[in-house]
């Protein structure tokens, strides 16, 4: 058997990547169906087309049992900066390289909400690559993590029956049942209570050991500080900072502060 080695493995390469939204409809002018047929046979834009930078050149590379926190005010581009990852989102221009599928793990992650939480549990399993057989072994253990049923048989009742924070539990619970190459999750943590946050954070330092890089979106310091080991901070649309988490929330805390 090979020797073990201390060589990083990448997972992530983010290469000056630029991501632009265009956003149609946003002058006054109505537009009709036919003008925008129109345009596309005609293959010109519409006047009303604005764009929005949203990240501007970014570049890093992440290595497998990384967790990497992502910081920044409202609308610096880091939820953008997951979904390009994700492949959900084209590059304007610049490159993204990833080792492996990886899985975004959003608070908006879609579910069903007239299924119950039972059916959203073989659904999300199915949808993230697993087998019938996979879920059953661990239906059990994504309900008892998510805590859902502590306080009653809520796992047989719609989704929209569920709190917010409910929800955002079982949305968690389905994506963490698995080991990802790479997984990003997206202020999931802030929406659980302290004890749903302790089990959740135990666990994303689980998935780093089982050699995945975890992404973490958060405004909350103090979940990135116990679960992150490096942090990158966006400021619209830039790179401001990529470094160990002390520092980059230090230098962070102290510019909000301002
Ligand atoms: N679908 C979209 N269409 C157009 N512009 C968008 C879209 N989504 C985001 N933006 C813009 O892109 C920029 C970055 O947004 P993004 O959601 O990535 O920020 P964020 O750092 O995740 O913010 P927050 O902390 O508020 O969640 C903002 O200027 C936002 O207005």
């Amino acid at each position: 058997m090979a020797e073990q080695t201390e060589t990083r493995v990448p997972t992530v390469i983010v290469d000056d990547v630029h991501i632009v939204y265009r956003v149609h409809g946003a002058g006054n002018s109505k537009g009709s169906a036919t003008a925008a047929l129109g345009r596309i046979i005609s293959r010109k834009s519409s006047p009303n087309v604005r764009l929005v930078h949203a990240v501007r050149g970014v570049s890093f590379t992440t290595y497998r049992g990384e967790a990497v926190g992502l910081i920044g005010s409202n609308g610096s581009g880091k939820s953008t900066m997951l979904r390009a990852i994700a492949g959900l989102l084209p590059p304007e221009s610049g490159r993204v390289y990833t080792d492996g599928q990886p899985s975004l793990l959003g608070v908006n992650a879609a579910l069903m909400n007239d299924l119950t939480g039972e059916r959203n549990v073989i659904l999300g399993g199915l949808a993230m690559g697993m087998s019938q057989e996979e879920i059953r072994e661990r239906y059990q253990g994504i309900v008892d993590f998510s805590g859902i049923n502590e306080k009653g048989d809520f796992i047989s009742l719609p989704m929209r029956t569920y709190s917010s924070g409910m929800a955002a539990r079982l949305r968690f619970s389905i994506a963490a049942a698995k080991n990802h190459d790479v997984l990003m999750i997206d202020e999931a943590l802030a929406t659980g209570d302290r004890s749903f946050q302790r089990r959740s954070e135990a666990r994303i330092r689980e998935l780093r050991k089982e050699a995945g890089t975890v992404f973490l979106v958060s405004h909350n310091n103090k979940s990135i500080r116990d679960t992150c080991d490096r942090v990158l901070w966006l400021e619209k649309g830039e790179l401001l900072m990529d470094g160990p988490t002390d520092d980059v929330l230090k230098a962070y805390e102290e510019a909000s502060n301002k």
